[in-house]
């Protein structure tokens, strides 16, 4: 099936020539959720506004359900939706009012049951009339939501939906995208929380310094997630791992003194129960035992320090 979205080398040099993207190509299947992890700076934010025709790329063509989102601009723009960082509407403006003024942004019909179905949905069918400025910090953030889907997108784009809220909230906001993915919309959200990727999304892609350095299966990156080390302290140092020993994956570390196994947490076995065994048949004794998992996070933070 082609790509409901597909960005092919995409260049952006902002005016003072500061080149924020580089030759960025990317495809999203419909009805994904995918997340672009990156540090500050690193283009997320930039590459939105070009998917979305706020600013104009230097190069590149991007494609929207098909459409050309330079020479084709309102068709590409009508298939997304937009939930920016900050709430950039009047404060005095009503709740339900505000919704229905964005449907209309696009030029399509009145909806009061549309318009009634996102308020229910994201809870905020009691506060459809009260201004703006009298919603919590949470509320307003499910508006931007509800604004964003006032014209039925097929895309929407979240940006860090999660930055500063409370952990309740931020639950919320899965358990939106959640329901938003079941009925088939593509989600693409920016953030800097690994946990929220690991959550929600079915691929993740990072970007840095412009670059788009990996795009990938979350379960391919939570096979790598799984690997664990167990690190064994040993109460005589070993010259040489033991040939007895050689079938496993160990390494020695500290001049010999401690013993590192390398394992597989998603793996039917890990093969601890057996070492252990024969680490005990081959006289090896230790004092100590620990384990440590290399997070998504370590992956990240080492594939940006890499590139
Ligand atoms: N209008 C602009 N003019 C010049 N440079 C800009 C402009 N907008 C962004 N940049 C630069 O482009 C780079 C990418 O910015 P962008 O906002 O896309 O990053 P980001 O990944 O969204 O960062 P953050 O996580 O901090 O929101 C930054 O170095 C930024 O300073």
């Amino acid at each position: 099936m082609a790509p409901i979205l597909s960005v092919r080398d995409l260049d952006k040099t902002y005016d003072g020539g500061f080149q924020a993207l580089k030759s960025v190509s990317l495809d999203i299947q419909e009805g994904e959720v995918f997340a672009l992890l990156g540090p500050n700076g690193a283009g997320k934010t930039t590459l939105i506004s070009l998917i979305c025709g706020l600013v104009r790329p230097s190069s590149g063509s991007i494609l929207v359900g098909g459409h050309d989102a330079l020479k084709d601009y309102r068709a590409a723009r009508q298939l997304i939706g937009l939930v920016p960082q900050e709430m950039p509407t009047a404060p005095f403006e009503k709740v339900g009012d505000t919704v229905a003024f964005t449907r209309g942004l696009f030029g399509l019909r009145p909806d009061s049951n549309l318009v009634e179905k996102i308020l229910k949905d994201l809870t905020l069918w009691d506060k459809r009339d009260n201004q703006i400025m009298a919603l919590s910090g949470g509320m307003k953030r499910r508006l931007l939501v509800a604004k964003a889907l006032a014209h039925e997108p097929k895309i929407l784009f979240l940006d860090e939906p999660t930055a500063g809220v409370d952990v309740e909230l931020r639950h919320d906001m899965w358990r939106i995208v959640d329901s938003l993915k079941e009925r088939g919309v593509t989600i693409i959200l920016t953030t800097h929380y690994i946990e929220e990727a690991e959550e929600m999304a079915d691929r993740v892609g990072v970007i840095n310094g412009g670059e788009i350095i990996l795009v990938e299966d979350k379960s391919e990156l939570m096979r790598k997630l799984g690997r664990k080390v167990l690190t064994l302290s040993l109460v005589e140092p070993l010259p040489a791992v033991p040939d007895a020993l050689s079938g496993y994956n160990l390494e020695l570390e500290d001049d010999g003194s401690s013993l590192t196994y390398t394992y597989d947490t998603q793996a039917e076995r890990t093969g601890i129960t057996a070492l252990l065994t024969d680490l005990s048949t081959a006289g090896v004794r230790f004092h100590d035992l620990q384990t440590d998992q290399s997070s998504l996070e370590d992956i990240f933070v080492d594939l940006v320090k890499r590139s």
